[in-house]
């Protein structure tokens, strides 16, 4: 069996009190295999933002445990665990959240920053030859194209060469040529640089550039699609959505 970098074991997580409990995930197992592209696709509600906050750490899970590589993060203080995010985990909303303020190497730079380290110039420079923006270092957010940012953003995720980058829907805000674009770099840092990646997402053409989806239903993973195309994606989507799991 390929080496897995992350392990859930019988996760779960609700939230609320018991009438109004709501039980997002339920006793989810998983294993993602070092260096793969790992999509999560699911119907609106299923789950597929609790499970990547819980598996990076973002979020607390109610039971169960989270394994990256040995370390089970469900153990570990506040503490602990922000200082994990911030040099073995990686993570890429779609809204890029980057600071206005800032140019594109200081938020890259930022996270090493905010835990007390100076970013070295090398390794910024290293990130941004990775994302093909060695010429816009000095820009500011509102300088730049939307596939821009969120390049700023993957470049900031990956500086400290974390063992998974987690995207949440990270082409959902992109038009069409630049989402194809981010999906290339997407799929060339896990082929060339071996990263591994979990993308939640809804868009079954996005799904097609992974290795294998995982489909969520009211919390379980209810099938997995492994050198999914986009048509087989998008049936089982059709399926899910129509309440057939
Ligand atoms: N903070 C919260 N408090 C209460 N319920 C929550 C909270 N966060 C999520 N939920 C509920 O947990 C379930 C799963 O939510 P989640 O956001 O993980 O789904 P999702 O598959 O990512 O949905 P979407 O595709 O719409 O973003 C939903 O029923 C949601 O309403």
């Amino acid at each position: 069996m390929a080496d897995r970098v992350l392990r859930l074991e019988s996760l779960s997580r609700s939230y609320g009190k018991q009438e109004t409990k709501v039980h997002a995930l339920r006793d989810v197992n998983l294993d993602i295999p070092r260096g793969s592209f790992v999509a999560v696709m699911g119907p609106s509600g299923s789950g597929k933002s609790t499970l990547l906050h819980c598996a990076s750490g973002l979020d607390r899970p109610t039971s169960g445990s989270v394994l990256l590589d040995d370390v089970d993060l469900t153990t570990l203080s506040e503490l602990e665990l922000t200082e994990l995010r911030r040099t073995r985990i990686g993570f890429v909303f779609q809204d890029y959240n980057l600071i206005p303020a800032l140019t594109t190497e200081q938020n890259i730079g930022l996270p090493q920053w905010l835990g007390g380290r100076k970013p070295s110039k090398g390794d910024i420079s290293r990130v941004l030859s990775w994302v093909g923006l060695e010429s816009l270092r000095h820009r500011r957010p509102s300088e730049m194209s939307g596939g821009q940012q969120q390049r700023v953003a993957i470049a900031r995720a990956l500086v400290t060469e974390p063992e998974v980058l987690f995207a949440d829907e990270p082409t959902g805000a992109l038009d069409s040529n630049s989402g194809r674009e981010l999906l290339q770099l997407l799929r060339w840092m896990v082929d060339e640089q071996h990263s591994t990646i979990v993308m939640v997402t809804h868009d079954p053409v996005v799904a097609a550039v992974t290795d294998r989806v995982l489909f969520l239903a009211d919390g379980q993973i209810v099938d997995v699609l492994d050198l999914p195309t986009a048509e087989a994606a998008a049936a089982r989507m059709a399926q899910l959505e129509a309440g057939a799991s």
